[in-house]
C-alpha cells in the first residue's frame, strides 16, 4: 500500500515528461501506457521503433495522442541512451528512464562531460521498498552505480537518500551504514566508515537526518536484535535508510529482498541534474511505476 500511495501523490503533482533509454520492452510498455492512463507523465520513447510498436500493438491498446507518447527511432543501445539524455539535458524531457539496457551504458551517457547529466555531485542509486510485514518504507542504497565508495562518496550517498526520503514524505530519516559487525575494527573499512559518518552526522556535516553506526542489518532494521546485543541508539531497530558499504552488498539486498522477500520496490538515481528512473530490467512493469511515481515526487518536491 505504501508504494500504491506514492502513485496517488504522483498523480497530484505536475504531469512531467519522460525520455525512456531503448523503450523496446514489454515490461517498459506497460508501465509506459499505465503512467498515461493515469495522467502521470508524457513520454518520449528512444530506441527500435519497430519493436516498440509492435509491443504497443501487441497489447491491443490505441496508440496514445501525440502529446502524450512518442516514439524516435535510434539505431543502437547506446545512441537510444545518448538521446534520451539529450532530450533530457535539453530540457524537452524532465526525467529520464532506463528502459531495455545494460545499466553502465546508461550511466556512461549520463556521466558524459559534454551533454550529460552531471552537476559536481555524486550520483548515486536509491531505492524505496515496500517489504512485507513492515509498515514503513525502507531505503536502500547504493545498490547500482557507485562500486567502492569512499567516505567521502558516502557522505553524499546518504544526503541523496535523505533528499529522496524528504521528498517521499520521511522528516528525518533514521540512516543506519551497515558492517558486518556494531563496534569499530580497524580492519573493516566499513566500520571506520560509518564511526565517521556518525560523526560527521553529529557535527553537522550530514544534515537532515540522523546517523549511527556501524550496525549490523539485524540490529538496523530489529529493536529485540538491537536489544539482545545492548545496542543503545536512535536509529537501531528502526533504520528507515540502510548505507551498504559496496554495490555487492546493495546489489544482493535489493534482489534478495524482491525475490526472497517479495518486496516491491521503486529506484532512481539520485544527485543527477534531473532524476533518473533505474530498476534491473528483470524488475516488474508494476516497480516501473512506482520508479516513476518516485522520480515525480523528488522532481516536484
Ligand atoms: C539494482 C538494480 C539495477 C542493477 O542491477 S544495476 C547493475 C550493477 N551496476 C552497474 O553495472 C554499474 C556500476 N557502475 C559502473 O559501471 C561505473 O561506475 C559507471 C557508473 C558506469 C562509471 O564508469 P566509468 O565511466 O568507467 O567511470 P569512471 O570511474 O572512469 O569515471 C568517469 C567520470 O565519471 C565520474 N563519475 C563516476 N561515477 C560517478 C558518480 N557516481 N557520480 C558522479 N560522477 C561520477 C568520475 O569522477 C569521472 O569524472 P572525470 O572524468 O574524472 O571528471
Amino acid at each position: 500500500m505504501l508504494l500504491d500511495s506514492l502513485i496517488d501523490k504522483a498523480t497530484q503533482l505536475n504531469s512531467v515528461t519522460v525520455a525512456v533509454a531503448a523503450a523496446e520492452d514489454t515490461d517498459v510498455i506497460e508501465a509506459v501506457l499505465d503512467a498515461i492512463d493515469r495522467n502521470l507523465a508524457n513520454f518520449l520513447l528512444f530506441g527500435d521503433k519497430e519493436k516498440i510498436q509492435a509491443i504497443i500493438d501487441e497489447k491491443n491498446r490505441e496508440m496514445a495522442s501525440n502529446k502524450q507518447l512518442k516514439i524516435v527511432h535510434a539505431d543502437s543501445k547506446t545512441s537510444a541512451a545518448e538521446l534520451a539524455v539529450q532530450a533530457v539535458s535539453s530540457k524537452e524531457a524532465t526525467v529520464l528512464m532506463k528502459g531495455n539496457i545494460q545499466t553502465n551504458i546508461i550511466l556512461k551517457a549520463v556521466l558524459n562531460k559534454e551533454y550529460g547529466l552531471r552537476t559536481g555531485n555524486v550520483l548515486s542509486h536509491v531505492a524505496v521498498f515496500e517489504i512485507p510485514g513492515i509498515n514503513r518504507y525502507t531505503i536502500v542504497t547504493d545498490a547500482a552505480m557507485n562500486i567502492d565508495p569512499n567516505l567521502e562518496q558516502k557522505a553524499q550517498i546518504i544526503k541523496n537518500a535523505v533528499s529522496i526520503a524528504h521528498s517521499i514524505g520521511i522528516e528525518n530519516p533514521k540512516v543506519a551504514p551497515l558492517a558486518a559487525v556494531e563496534v569499530v575494527n580497524p580492519a573493516m573499512q566499513a566500520t571506520i566508515d560509518a564511526a565517521a559518518l556518525t560523526m560527521m552526522n553529529r557535527r553537522g556535516q550530514i544534515s537532515g537526518c540522523i546517523v549511527d553506526g556501524p550496525l549490523g542489518l539485524d540490529n538496523a532494521v530489529s529493536s529485540l536484535a538491537a536489544e539482545h546485543k545492548g545496542i543503545r541508539s536512535e536509529v537501531a531497530g528502526k533504520a528507515d535508510i540502510l548505507l551498504v558499504p559496496a554495490i555487492e552488498v546493495g546489489n544482493v539486498l535489493y534482489k534478495s529482498l524482491i525475490y526472497f522477500a517479495n518486496a516491491k520496490v521503486g529506484a532512481v538515481i539520485a544527485g543527477a541534474a534531473a532524476p533518473i528512473v533505474l530498476t534491473s530490467r528483470a524488475d516488474s512493469a508494476e516497480s516501473k511505476l512506482y520508479s516513476l511515481a518516485l522520480a515525480i515526487c523528488s522532481v516536484n518536491k
